[in-house]
């Protein structure tokens, strides 16, 4: 029988426990998350009883080292459960990637023991934290972010404003990139830890969004909000380096988003395969018709393909150096897979005729969750940007004049 699920068979024994956590993710994604899907669109409403039924199967916060309540599990294990909740509900799949990655794998890592309590006792009891990078003029070039801590007396005051913000008014942990200005010196990007209902937090508009809808995208408004000293969370080579190595771990989510879109992917495959065995045209299943065979075959294949890169660097995490996965492979992972998302949810709607315009049909959903994925997470050609520098071993400076030499000669 033709093996969808990729990780079966002799290439790729996974072990008991992984398969075994493989089919939890499967049933909770076929008897809860699944069924609830298009309602979850439809209502644009956080889905908080499938977030309960994720929590209760240890599936929130399972990457948390044992000795913080969690269960220690690997990137490559929490992408096994990823892929199987998106086939079926890509928001679930969302949620699992911030359970796991991003704000608390960066927090799990850089934290004091405090921090670290903080964020493991959050995605443990449910919580989908927020990572806050992006601002209204400050998307791709990240590095141009202009919010601000400030440090007065014993406490950060922040300013500035986010946008794009997945779970803005859900999440009750955030992850805040700031820049960090000490007596009126620009001393680098920190990570600052703020919780929901904390004064000068404040909710913005939410994006009428095109796909993914059961979770908000607002913007974050930091109007004077004050943190206790404690809540930088600086990594260990400094602020200077605060940035890079705050990205060093958000890295896995960039793995994480990719996951997601593949699960999408698969999803609308496997519904489109269904759909030509049992439809019929001429007289004979649409599974007949030899043009439609060899766009299943290349949907399948790409499916497959995508995932090898989503495994290899989800593994890549255990030998990168900094326990995330490589930049590159991170990088290479989402690119190929959210392009091929896009295409292959495409063919998937193409596959059923009208039936897969019409929203009834999961498929439209799934053309519009799959789209995201080319975007959200640091864009395909910032991406590109990315794996261009690695080839070619330099700096690939995006701003104008970037490659010119400094007026004092350097290079
Ligand atoms: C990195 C960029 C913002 C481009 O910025 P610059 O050109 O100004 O800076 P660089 O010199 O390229 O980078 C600065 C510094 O950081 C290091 N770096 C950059 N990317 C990574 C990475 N992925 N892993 C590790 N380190 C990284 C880089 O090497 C530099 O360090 P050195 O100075 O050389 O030591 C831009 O390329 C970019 O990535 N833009 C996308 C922004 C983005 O991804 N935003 C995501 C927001 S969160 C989100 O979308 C959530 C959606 S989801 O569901 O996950
Ligand atoms: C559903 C969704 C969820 C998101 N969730 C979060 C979140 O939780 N937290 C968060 O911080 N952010 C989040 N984002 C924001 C996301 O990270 C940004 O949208 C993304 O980084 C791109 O920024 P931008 O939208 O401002 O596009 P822009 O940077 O304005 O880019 C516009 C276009 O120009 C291209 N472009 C820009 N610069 C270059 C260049 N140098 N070379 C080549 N092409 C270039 C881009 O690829 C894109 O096609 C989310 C976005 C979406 C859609």
């Amino acid at each position: 029988m033709y093996d969808a699920e990729g990780g079966r068979g002799p290439w790729f024994d996974l072990s008991e426990d992984q398969a075994a956590l493989q089919t939890r993710a499967r049933r909770l994604a076929e008897d809860i998350a699944g069924p609830q899907a298009a309602e979850t669109d439809r209502t644009e409403t956080y889905p908080q009883p499938v977030v309960d039924a994720l929590t209760e199967a240890g599936f929130m916060g399972q990457t948390v080292p044992v000795a913080l309540g969690g269960r220690g599990a690997s990137y490559f294990d929490t992408v096994l459960v990823i892929e199987e909740l998106a086939r079926h509900c890509g928001v679930s799949g969302r949620i699992v990637v911030e359970g796991n990655m991003g704000a608390v794998g960066a927090i799990l890592a850089y934290g004091t023991e405090a921090q670290r309590r903080l964020a493991a006792e959050h995605v443990l009891s449910g919580d989908k934290p927020a990572i806050c990078i992006t601002e209204p003029g400050a998307g791709s070039a990240a590095t141009e972010m202009t919010t601000t801590a400030r440090r007065i007396g014993d406490e950060w005051v922040l300013d500035g404003k986010k946008h794009w913000i997945t779970g803005g008014g859900i999440s009750r942990l955030h992850l805040i990139f700031a820049r960090v200005v000490e007596d009126g010196e620009d001393k680098g990007v920190g990570g600052f830890i703020a919780l929901q209902g904390e004064a000068g937090l404040k909710i913005g508009e939410r994006e009428p969004a095109m796909g993914l809808r059961g979770i908000p995208e607002t913007e974050v408004i930091f109007d004077g909000l004050r943190l206790p000293a404690d809540r930088l969370l600086t990594p260990p080579a400094g602020l200077k380096r605060g940035f890079a190595q705050l990205m060093d771990a958000y890295n896995a989510q960039r793995v994480g988003a990719a996951t997601v879109a593949l699960g999408v992917a698969r999803g609308a495959f496997e519904t489109a395969r269904a759909y030509m065995k049992a439809r019929e045209q001429f007289g004979r299943p649409l599974a007949e018709f030899q043009g439609l065979q060899w766009m299943l075959a290349d949907m399948a294949m790409k499916i497959d393909a995508a995932r090898l890169m989503v495994w290899r660097a989800a593994l890549s995490a255990e030998a990168s150096g900094t326990g995330f996965p490589d930049p590159l492979l991170a990088a290479e992972a989402k690119i190929v897979t959210s392009e091929m998302a896009v295409e292959v949810t495409n063919a998937a709607l193409q596959l059923h005729g009208a039936a897969g315009y019409s929203r009834r049909n999961p498929i439209e959903r799934m053309v519009r969750d799959a789209r995201m994925f080319t975007i959200g997470g640091g864009t395909a050609q910032m991406l590109r940007n990315l794996v261009a520098g690695r080839i070619l071993e330099m700096k690939t400076p995006q701003i104008r004049g970037g490659y010119l030499p400094r007026a004092s000669g350097g290079a």
